[in-house]
């Protein structure tokens, strides 16, 4: 692919698949007992080091890019925490990257920006931490936010089905260039091109597939129930974790994804959107708040002038937004 933003781009897939092989590495660790006792070390090993490899990358490639990461290092520095940094070492070790406790640490710490500013990135390393302890679906999700629009976002997606031409075989990445569409690759096969993916074109509401947040305490499950009701929608919703609701809307899976407030003072994070909404964007669809307005990425680490979130692929957007207005959630 060649076009703006080609270096970042190859930078980002680089580092997210490799993120990603870390994630795996960790999740094939996670036994029933650690979910029964619902430790959430796993998911922090994995968090920790999913960081350390994106940011050191970053750090490489463009040294003057400040990076908005959901993790900082502060809680692994605790003297009492040396055996669990040593995990993360040993995680690193596995694909290759060799730190010191203070390199690993400073990786991890090149996330810790909180200001916006005019060309930054911003990173979840692990999208959907619940889906990931559940062996389900979770995501790494980066994004490059330049003049407080994303220009570029790269999405991995390790348990996640590919579609044509890889048959189905789980693990999948997005990306998208603003202006240049979206496309989708193989994480299995890494040389393989990429294919280009577009929304659905469904515009009958009562055919609509919706997807929706797994937690019910992320995205209110009665309230797109009533909107389900009200637009004779008959499917079932799809319920999966992370970012990967974006990528199911991108490629034309599902026709719309539904973030609706469960609590007045939760603000979204940018990480947990910026990435997903310009593969949806570059697929076509369409992405606003409950208010009809584009997200707005300038200020800082929360969308605070946004409330809820609403995907899709464009020609449902306006008989969601005022069907959510009528039933009192917009
Ligand atoms: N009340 C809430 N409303 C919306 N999103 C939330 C809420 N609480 C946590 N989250 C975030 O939802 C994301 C996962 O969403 P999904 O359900 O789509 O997988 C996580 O990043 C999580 O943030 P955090 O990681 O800080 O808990
Ligand atoms: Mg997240």
């Amino acid at each position: 692919m060649s076009g703006s933003y080609e270096n970042e781009l190859a930078v980002a897939l680089e580092a997210v698949r490799a993120a990603a092989e870390v994630c795996q590495s960790v999740q094939a660790s996670i036994t029933p007992d650690v979910l029964e006792k619902k430790d959430r070390s796993p998911v922090t090993v994995a968090d920790y080091a999913s960081q350390a490899v994106v940011c050191r990358a970053l750090a490489e490639a463009f040294p003057d890019d400040p990076v908005i990461g959901e993790e900082d290092s502060a809680a692994l520095q605790q003297p009492d925490q040396a055996p669990f940094l040593n995990r993360v070492k040993e995680e690193l070790g596995k694909v290759g990257i060799d730190g010191t406790p203070e390199e690993i640490c400073g990786w991890i710490d090149r996330g810790g920006q909180s200001e916006y500013s005019n060309r930054f990135w911003t990173l979840d390393p692990i999208d959907g931490t619940k889906g990931f302890l559940r062996g389900e679906q979770y995501a790494i999700a980066l994004a490059l936010i330049v003049d407080g629009k994303p220009q570029l976002g790269v999405l991995g997606c390790p348990n996640l089905p590919t579609a044509e031409p890889w048959d189905g075989q789980p693990g999948c990445l997005f990306s998208a260039v603003a202006g240049e569409g979206a496309a989708t690759w193989s994480m299995e096969d890494s040389d393989a091109a990429p294919v280009m993916v577009r929304v659905s074109e469904t515009s009958d509401p009562a055919s609509a597939v919706m997807c929706e947040s797994v937690e019910s305490g992320h995205s209110s499950h009665g309230h797109s129930a009533q909107l389900a009701e009200k637009l004779n929608i008959s499917g079932q919703p799809v319920r999966l974790d992370s970012q990967a609701k974006y990528a199911v809307v991108a490629r034309g899976e599902a026709d719309m994804y539904l973030r609706l407030p469960t609590r007045k003072d939760y603000n979204e994070k940018i990480w947990d959107h910026a990435a997903g909404v310009l593969v949806v964007l570059e697929a076509g669809g369409t992405v606003t708040d409950l208010a009809g307005r584009e997200l707005d990425f300038t200020h800082g680490r929360e969308l605070r002038e946004n409330r809820g979130v609403i995907v899709t692929n464009g020609p449902l957007h306006s008989a969601v937004l005022e069907t959510l207005g009528a039933i009192g959630v917009a």
